[in-house]
């Protein structure tokens, strides 16, 4: 009897997207942060991505000391593989985005993978009465642009590489894939490539079920058995893409980053709440969450 597939879970517990004053359950602060990736990983993710935050006004923070406070407790609490982030907020610098991971060497960064229009401020829609002024001016931005040139890319794999750092690489769309291949026949980044797949961010590829097999379809023909598929689907998306994903051989990536939400106007309390929908949704169709240290073999990391 086959033994079930593993699926590796990714919890991103707080990220750059949502502001305070959209949901109260969003993490901001170092212990709040701590607090919702050991829930995340209890409740059975392998990876916590991470960002930091201001903690007066939750502003996203991209100095290596806001993360400080909240890695250690996590790494106490739990053996769950650490993912710190070099996108930040896409209005920082490259400089200033890959400094966190740069001081803190963890096993995993994230690695955006082209430039691409940023739209948060669809979300004004739903988000009509937000609190602070920098939150307005922030999602209300028509004009960010998220840079990730070649050289910018560059720039951070070589930094980071050298600790043995690997990479979760962002392609929001084909060409970010394309863009990965270049690195890979460069010889930059080495297989297994751990690939996030984001769906429904606008500026990069939708949401719809053909978008999804299309971008599959395109880093099977680019990389083959060279690599590890994982998805994130922004906002309402988050579930339904993470069923189409495990159902496709993929590894799930979901938390309040990315969606505030647990289902069609229900706001999650918690990262562990959608981690145990994705818990649900891998164990409905008979196949197993990996632990931190599968997970590991499978990405090769370098514990
Ligand atoms: C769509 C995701 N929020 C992309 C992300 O997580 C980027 C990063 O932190 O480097
Ligand atoms: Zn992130």
């Amino acid at each position: 009897m086959a033994k079930p597939r593993k699926v590796i879970v990714t919890c991103a517990v707080t990220g750059a997207i949502h502001t305070p004053s959209m949901s109260e359950h969003l993490p901001v602060t170092p212990s709040e942060i701590a607090e919702a990736a050991i829930g995340a990983a209890k409740a059975g993710a392998a990876i916590v991505h991470l960002h930091a935050r201001d903690p007066q006004d939750g502003r996203p923070d991209q100095t290596p000391e806001a993360f400080t406070p909240f890695l250690g407790v996590i790494k106490q609490a739990s053996d769950c593989v650490v993912n710190i982030t070099t996108g930040g907020a896409p209005t920082m610098s490259v400089q200033e985005r890959v400094r966190p991971a740069e001081t803190h060497r963890p096993e995993v960064a994230s690695l955006n993978m082209g430039s691409m229009n940023f739209g948060l401020f669809p979300m004004l829609k739903r988000f009509p009465d937000l609190s602070h002024q920098w939150e307005r001016d922030y999602v209300g931005n028509k004009d960010i642009i998220f840079n990730n040139s070649y050289g910018q890319i560059e720039y951070i794999l070589t930094t980071l590489g050298a600790s043995g750092t690997r990479f979760e690489f962002e392609c929001y769309d084909t060409s970010h894939l394309y863009n990965l291949r270049y690195f890979l026949d460069e010889g930059l980044v080495k297989p297994p490539l751990f690939i996030q797949t984001v769906f429904g961010l606008m500026g990069g590829i939708g949401a719809h079920p053909e978008d999804v097999q299309h971008m599959k379809r395109t880093a099977d023909r680019l990389f083959g058995d060279q690599y590890r598929w994982s998805v994130l689907g922004a906002g309402k998306n988050q579930l339904p893409i993470a069923a189409m994903a495990a159902a496709m051989g993929g590894n799930i990536r979901v938390g309040l980053e990315d969606s505030l939400w647990l289902g069609p106007g229900v706001l999650a309390k918690t990262n562990a709440e959608q981690v145990g929908k994705a818990r649900q949704i891998v164990e409905g169709l008979g196949l197993d969450l990996a632990s931190p240290d599968e997970a590991r073999e499978m990405l090769a990391l370098k514990g």
